[in-house]
């Protein structure tokens, strides 16, 4: 049996080549940017207004104790007006180009203004109230690097630049299949011996946090039934997640089919605790890659971010950094297996916090609303003390 460590990394030997696809920017939320994108003009564009009230020529009207005349009013939206005397003002509006021979603005709040007139009530710095031409970003900066998660943030950077269609990561095809005869749908009332599938479900799900649709398929646990439904997703998919069939028992068939199919394993059984019995393959002839995680719904959960989450961003190229967290009380993690442990998590001061929530082993499906991610502990003969910085697998 393998270490976590090294099947990780044999994991992790077996990227996807995934490509990349233009799609229209309004779908591009939750996927990650596979070009950079660059200030198509400079931001702001013009020396913008940034409140309402009226635009002066500091050194021409200041001091003069005189009442500023009007000369006009200039729009967010208008062309860029001029102010012809330096004693006269312009009415502007948050959003406005500055008039030309203009260089401040005060805004109503400071201002009295009658019959055309405006009077200053309050002292007034040269250049205030202006959004400078390019202080954001200048014409043909990098604003967004490749890699980058789009979020909304990302989308209206984007607009701003004028990219209707972006270049995108292309995501996976993945088929989250579930084994087992005891297993049925949702909406089935189940017989005493029988209960509603979770697993498939759960990874469908945090398939859609990551952009990806991912379809489904049952396989009951006999043979010849689970060879037809792997070698027709073997040919529709780059990936599969399976969950059951993979330990000691007399049914579990999914191992031996899978090399009946030409699926090369790369490696049965990993010495950790939950998720033992995970078994990894690929295809070489439909270079699909076949994680096949172990039933119980706590290790099919834990194996999908421990293992098949660091592969789809290495495929995606994409770093990604590990957290730790400060253990809350003691635990002893004897050799040899690794464990993973279930824990709730709280910021205190710049620190996460994390705290073991009470479970019931890896089949208490429940027990997985209750945590807010795993921590990693290598074994190892010295207690994990309180106050000890530890790995913290997130699965918020
Ligand atoms: N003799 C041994 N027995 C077992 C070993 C072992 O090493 N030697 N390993 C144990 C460990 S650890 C695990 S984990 C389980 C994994 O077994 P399988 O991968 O073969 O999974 P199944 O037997 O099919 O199912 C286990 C458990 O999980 C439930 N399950 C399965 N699929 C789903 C699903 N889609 N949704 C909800 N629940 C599911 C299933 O009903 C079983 O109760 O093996 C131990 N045994
Ligand atoms: O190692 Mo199995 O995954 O308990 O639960």
């Amino acid at each position: 049996m393998i270490t976590f460590k090294e099947a990780l990394n044999r994991v992790l030997e077996h990227p996807l080549d995934l490509g990349n696809e233009l799609v229209p920017l309004m779908q591009s939320n939750g996927r990650y940017l596979a070009e950079p994108i660059y200030a198509d003009r400079d931001f702001p564009p013009f020396n913008r207004v940034t409140k309402d009230g009226i635009a002066i020529n500091f050194d021409g009207a200041i001091g003069t104790g005189e009442k500023l005349q009007v000369e006009g009013v200039a729009s967010a939206g208008m062309k860029q007006l001029s102010l012809v005397d330096d004693k006269n003002c312009i009415e502007v509006m948050t959003g406005a180009v500055l008039p030309k021979n203009t260089d401040t603005v005060i805004m109503y709040e400071h201002l009295t203004i009658d019959e055309g007139f405006a009077v200053i009530n309050k002292e007034v710095t040269k250049g205030q109230n202006v959004h400078y031409k390019g202080s954001d970003e200048s014409q043909g900066t990098q604003v967004l690097s490749k890699g980058t998660l789009i979020t909304p943030s990302e989308i209206g950077v984007m607009a701003s630049v004028g990219k209707p269609k972006v270049l995108v990561k292309k995501v996976p095809k993945v088929c989250s299949i579930a084994t087992g005869n005891e297993l049925v749908d949702i909406h089935v009332s189940p017989e005493p011996h029988q209960i509603r599938k979770s697993n498939s479900v759960t990874m469908l799900s945090s398939l859609s946090n990551l952009g990806i649709t991912g379809s489904s398929l049952h396989l009951l646990d006999d043979k010849e039934s689970i060879e037809k439904g792997l070698s027709s997703a073997l040919k529709e998919n780059d990936v599969l997640l399976l969950s059951g069939g993979v330990s000691k028992g007399k049914f579990d068939f999914i191992p031996e089919v899978m090399e009946y199919l030409g699926v090369e394993k790369i490696f049965h059984r990993v010495a950790q605790r939950p998720g033992k019995p995970f078994w990894f393959g690929v295809h070489k002839e439909s270079k699909t890659v076949i994680f096949s995680f172990p039933g119980n719904p706590v290790s099919t959960y834990a194996n999908y971010h421990l293992y098949f989450l660091p592969w789809l961003y290495k495929s995606w190229d994409i770093k990604t950094e590990e957290r730790s967290a400060k253990l809350m009380v003691d635990l002893e993690i004897r050799p040899p297996l690794t464990r993973f442990i279930q824990v709730k998590s709280k910021w205190n001061t710049n620190c996460l916090e994390v705290t073991p929530i009470v479970e019931n082993g890896s089949g208490d499906l429940t027990s997985l609303s209750r945590a807010d991610g795993f921590i990693c502990l290598e074994p190892r003969e010295e207690v994990y003390k309180t106050g000890e910085l530890v790995r913290f697998v997130n699965i918020r």
